[in-house]
């Protein structure tokens, strides 16, 4: 049996570029509408893998996906960094002065942002995807709407594009991170973590946390709070690690805790950022 890829998006979407990028079969990809219909694929068994973005170097972190991965029981079991080209597309013999409205994932609108100050009659408005508004665009003859999408949705979907590259910076990469429903065993020494570290509020606690990954020679390459959600004002850190030397690793999570700190391992995997 083959193995089964979940993304949100359609084809031409850049979720659907990572899975192909990454598993190399289309007929694999199972399409979805919403990231927490990934989540539930994955940890109900329906699907062997998913492929979420999790942060965008413009636009930020996706926050709501943490959530997902942690209540969802998810194992994060490898990441993929891809280039992000923003295109304005429109039905072709449109012009940027005929759309009223352009619409995009959210994530998307983000990272265009600075290019729609020029132009601010046309309506942003979030959908989907990227891929899917070229799709309905194409399907229902929409000529007063513009996409923003991948050349590869507008190659797909028969649109033209009248602006390119329009991200607010030429270089844009969005980290997806690869799940399953549990740890793999690989042969491989993992060169990164990410954890889910609760810690007690008090004073200097944060600062003991990162002392403790320094003291053992970690890496922080990412941390991010996130709103404990039974607990109103406390948070947790959702922290990525480099790790060198493994024994140090392991070493430093028993020492997290035997002072209080709660750990969680959502993946070790190798860093795959460019
Ligand atoms: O809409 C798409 O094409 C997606 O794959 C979603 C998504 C995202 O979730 O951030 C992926 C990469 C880009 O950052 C913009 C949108």
């Amino acid at each position: 049996m083959s193995t089964k890829i979940a993304i949100q998006g359609i084809p031409g979407s850049f979720h659907h570029q990572v899975a192909l990028e990454c598993f190399g079969d289309a007929s694999s990809i199972k399409c979805y509408d919403v990231f927490e219909q990934v989540a539930k694929s994955v940890a109900e068994g329906s699907c062997d893998f998913g492929i979420m973005a999790i942060e965008n170097s413009i636009a930020g972190a996706i926050l709501p996906n943490y959530d997902l991965i942690d209540r969802h029981k998810l194992y994060i079991d490898g990441e993929h960094y891809l280039p992000i080209s923003h295109n304005l597309m429109a039905l072709p013999g449109t012009t940027l002065e005929d759309l009223t409205e352009v619409q995009s994932h959210p994530m998307a609108l983000l990272q265009c942002h600075n290019f729609f100050e020029k132009y601010p009659t046309i309506k942003l408005t979030s959908e989907k995807d990227t891929a899917s508004v070229a799709k309905k665009i194409r399907q229902n003859g929409l000529s007063a709407i513009g996409a923003i999408a991948s050349k590869t949705a507008a190659d797909i979907y028969g649109l033209d594009i009248l602006a390119e590259d329009i991200q607010s910076f030429k270089e844009n990469y969005t980290r997806f991170i690869l799940l399953k429903s549990g740890k793999s065993t690989g042969v491989l020494p993992p060169s990164k973590a990410s954890l889910k570290i609760t810690i007690k509020n008090e004073k200097g606690g944060l600062a003991k946390l990162l002392t403790t990954l320094a003291e053992h020679d970690l890496d922080l390459s990412k941390i991010q709070s996130i709103p404990l959600m039974e607990r109103p004002w406390d948070y947790a850190f959702f922290i990525d690690v480099l790790i060198s030397d493994w024994m140090q690793y392991k070493n430093s999570l028993h020492q997290l805790e035997t002072t209080g700190a709660t750990v969680k391992i959502l993946g070790e995997y190798i860093n795959q950022k460019p």
